[in-house]
């Protein structure tokens, strides 16, 4: 299939509008003019995009869960509960996984036995299946902005129903939501798919509606150097922007080392802006997301509340607008509701603690910075060339080449070569390159902070090290020191 970075015409857009329409009944019901209408409704301090600017300017770090279950009753309790006993700044909606993949006749069974068991049968909440209206139930029952959550390769009717439903953000990319999710959803499909889901958010901020679009920052959330993960989230905004999306937030996850994920957050939010005012979308406006702690989590709470500390620090010194917070069963799975607050409380008291101090000039953070944005310019200039300055076009050729290319991805399309470990002090380096196109002073870099590890540990530089490293976090640890 062809694509190209190009604006999708009205009339390409929504001849395809009706067969995406049509693939689940609730999709008949949402008409675009009524649903602007709708979303116009929706008052000043409930809208996503406006309450991340006025963080900005206050300088606040906002803190936001992620949350989702099968029932809307259930679901509206359990936000409201989030928000008010967890004192969530900004509130989600997970969606479950079946309708992740569009399996909508499986979710409406687990909503039926979620019915029938007074239980929760799903890992989140099945948006298409209960159309506009369940959805405008549930987020007109609550005081804060609302985002929905996800990782769909192909999102387009989710889209549709969730800003008709009256949610004001919405997470996701025709990257970020293949690579680490998919095993074999082609790159230009879900390219194709989600240059939809942002036309769509294109149209509506063109009839004066503006919906905040999240590329989703961590990809695998296992040991991802800051330059891939960065080089996607810039993508992902340039494909946006050309699609007429004007609000978004870039977002990165936690690796560990408080230098490097303080600069990988800045360094993203810098050149986000230095690409968008490039190629002229200098209406685009930019904000930060920080992800804490993705890998694996300590069974024990105490301890577990040690990891979603950690990340609330590392975003509050990083300045990022807001933080995304993991709870204390995240070990265990889907977590209750008082667990969920307690992870937002805990992560409140130290953002709230930390406001008034910021970590991006220290001199090893700008060291660091300096390496990142060397990275990035190196990939993200790589693509273009690839691209002949067409980045959907490059983004396809930049995944065959491995030029892009993301650790532990269960894509076929991802080259899977590119490895990283961390250095002696818990950064993340890259053991072998793959075809990434950095420099050779870059690659030097990266040898030396490894030798340095090898030489404490006494022991090679070895793929060994990503294998401890892997392990470490579930122990207690950062860097998988030799047994
Ligand atoms: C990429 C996101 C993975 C994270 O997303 C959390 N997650 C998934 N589904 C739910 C849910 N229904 N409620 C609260 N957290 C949830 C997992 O724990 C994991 O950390």
């Amino acid at each position: 299939m062809e694509i190209s970075n190009q604006k999708i015409s009205e009339d390409a857009f929504f001849a395809e509008r009706k067969e995406v329409l049509g693939q689940w009944h609730t999709g008949r019901d949402i008409d675009f003019d009524e649903a602007v209408a709708y979303q116009k409704s929706i008052p000043a301090e409930k809208r996503f995009g406006a309450k991340l600017q006025k963080a900005t300017e206050e300088r606040r770090t906002l803190i936001q869960p992620r949350a989702g279950v099968a029932l809307p009753e259930e679901h509206k309790k359990l936000l409201q509960f989030l928000e008010t006993e967890g004192e969530a700044d900004l509130l989600p909606t997970t969606v479950d996984s079946y309708t992740r993949l569009n399996r909508y006749h499986e979710a409406e069974t687990g909503i039926e036995k979620s019915k029938e068991t007074n239980r929760s049968m799903l890992n989140g909440f099945p948006i298409v299946n209960y159309g506009k209206t369940i959805c405008r139930d549930v987020t007109s029952a609550l005081k804060s902005p609302v985002q929905v959550r996800h990782g769909t390769p192909d999102a387009r009717l989710l889209t549709e129903i969730s800003i008709a439903g009256g949610f004001t953000s919405y997470e996701g990319g025709g990257i970020s939501y293949n690579i680490p999710y998919s095993k074999s959803h082609s790159i230009e499909k879900t390219i194709a798919h989600w240059q939809y889901a942002d036309r769509l958010v294109g149209l509506y901020e063109e009839a004066g509606v503006s919906i905040n679009r999240e590329p989703f920052g961590p990809l695998t959330g296992t040991l991802i150097p800051p330059c891939i993960s960065n080089s996607v989230a810039v993508l992902e905004t340039l494909l946006a922007a050309a699609q007429g999306v004007k609000d978004i937030t870039v977002g990165y996850g936690q690796c560990g080392n408080l230098i490097q994920d303080v600069a990988a957050l800045h360094t993203l939010n810098v050149l986000t802006r230095d690409y968008l005012d490039k190629y002229g979308y200098q209406d685009v406006r930019v904000t930060t997301v920080f992800h804490q702690w993705m890998g694996g989590f300590p069974q024990d709470e105490a301890k577990a509340f040690g990891v979603i500390s950690w990340g609330a620090a590392a975003a509050a010194l990083a300045k990022a607008t807001k933080v995304i917070v993991k709870t204390p069963h995240e070990a265990m799975g889907v977590p209750t509701k008082e667990a969920n607050a307690a992870g937002l409380r805990a992560t409140k008291q130290v953002t709230s603690m930390l406001r008034d101090q910021d970590f991006r000039t220290v001199p090893a953070v700008l060291e660091e910075s300096e390496i990142i944005s060397t990275e990035m310019h190196c990939i993200l200039g790589k693509v273009e060339e690839l691209g002949r300055g067409d980045y959907a076009v490059g983004t396809v050729a930049a995944f065959e080449a491995g030029v892009l290319d993301i650790p532990f991805a269960p894509s076929r399309y991802n080259a899977g070569k590119a490895m990283p470990a961390r250095d002696n002090v818990g950064a993340v380096r890259l053991l072998d390159m793959g075809a990434l196109p950095l420099s050779k002073d870059i690659v030097d870099f990266h040898r030396r902070k490894l030798e340095e590890r090898a030489a404490f540990e006494n022991r090679p530089v070895s793929f060994q090290m990503v294998i401890d490293d892997v392990y470490a976090i579930g122990k207690g640890f950062l860097v998988g020191r030799p047994r």
